[in-house]
């Protein structure tokens, strides 16, 4: 049997909108999570993944659209203690320490894990007595990730998480919530930064001006915008030459100006043979396209 057939999606969104006035920050996103998914929504800045957070926590509500989280609306999850979330600022009191914070934050709760308990899933035992004030900016993550575990949440939301931290305290904080995730947990994190999706999240969703561009593994979001550039100064460059490049197999983006054509494909071979043997071109270049690249050609920002 097909267990994510019977168990509700963790995250369902159908036909989602969000306009702000004349400004629509999400256009139309349909995106389900299983349950058990740790997946990163990668993009740019002012793309819409702040939007489409708040939105599946219930914050504000989509202009058109559903949204649904384990089977429940928003509000409805969140009351029911299923969905938490991570921040990246706000609301932590620098006299108290760790360990106070996160009591002080259980006993707001009718029911949580035990305290002990959730400062050692984030790795912050050692630091429970440490006044808030005095951690750095990873530890301070780290603590409210601790926080939004005492409901035992089966959805976390975090959103841009590990901004501003150093590459130690990334690396503390992601070992904390993937080491909490292999237990089962659904993780949702937004981020600007592919390296970080890439090495963190099974499933990279990636979001650019409201709509959603790509999604897949690390390796497919990355073969989605592989291969090569060439580029070359062809004298007497003409639509026949335009033509006869597009439609070599593997060309997937064509631009020139002036005599200079430069040529994204799959097949950088097929281009720079035909360009040297059937064209007039000199200085001919091939570079192929690193991680950010494929980022950047495929959120459209290049
Ligand atoms: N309350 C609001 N009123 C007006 N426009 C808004 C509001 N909130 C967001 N926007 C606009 O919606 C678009 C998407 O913003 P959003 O914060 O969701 O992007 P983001 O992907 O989270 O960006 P960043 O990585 O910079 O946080 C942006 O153009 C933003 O200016």
């Amino acid at each position: 049997m097909n267990v994510a057939a019977v168990r509700p999606a963790a995250v369902e969104l159908r036909g989602v909108t969000k306009s702000f006035g004349d400004v629509e920050a999400v256009r139309g996103v349909d995106l389900t999570l299983h349950q058990g998914e740790v997946v990163a929504f990668l993009g740019p800045n002012g793309a819409g993944k702040t939007t489409t957070i708040d939105m599946i926590l219930g914050l504000s509500r989509p202009t058109s659209g559903s949204a649904e989280v384990l089977g429940l609306r928003p509000r409805e999850a969140v009351a029911r203690g299923l969905v938490s979330a991570v921040m990246q600022t706000g609301g932590l009191i620098k006299d108290l320490t760790v360990r106070e914070t996160v009591a002080y934050t259980a006993s707001l709760f009718a029911d949580t894990k035990p305290v002990d308990e959730v400062l050692a899933d984030a790795g912050i035992t050692g630091i429970a007595n440490r006044k808030v004030g005095k951690c750095s900016g990873g530890e301070q993550q780290r603590l409210r990730f601790a926080m939004a575990l005492l409901p035992d949440p089966a959805l976390l939301l975090l959103d841009e998480p590990t901004t501003g931290m150093d590459v130690e305290g990334r690396r503390n904080f992601w070992n904390a919530i993937r080491a909490d995730a292999e237990r089962g947990r659904t993780v949702l994190f937004a981020t600007h930064y592919l390296e970080e999706a890439d090495q963190y999240a099974d499933r990279i969703v990636l979001i650019s001006r409201g709509r959603i561009v790509a999604d897949g593994s690390g390796s497919e979001i990355r073969a989605l915008a592989s291969g090569r550039m060439v580029r070359a100064s062809v004298p007497g460059l003409d639509g026949t030459i335009e033509a006869r490049l597009r439609s070599l197999g593997g060309v997937d983006q064509l631009d020139v100006r002036g005599e200079q054509v430069v040529v994204h494909s799959k097949d950088s071979d097929a281009v720079a043979r035909f360009l040297l043997t059937e064209t007039a071109a000199r200085d001919l270049e091939i570079t192929s396209t690193n991680l950010e690249d494929a980022f950047l050609s495929l959120t459209g920002d290049k």
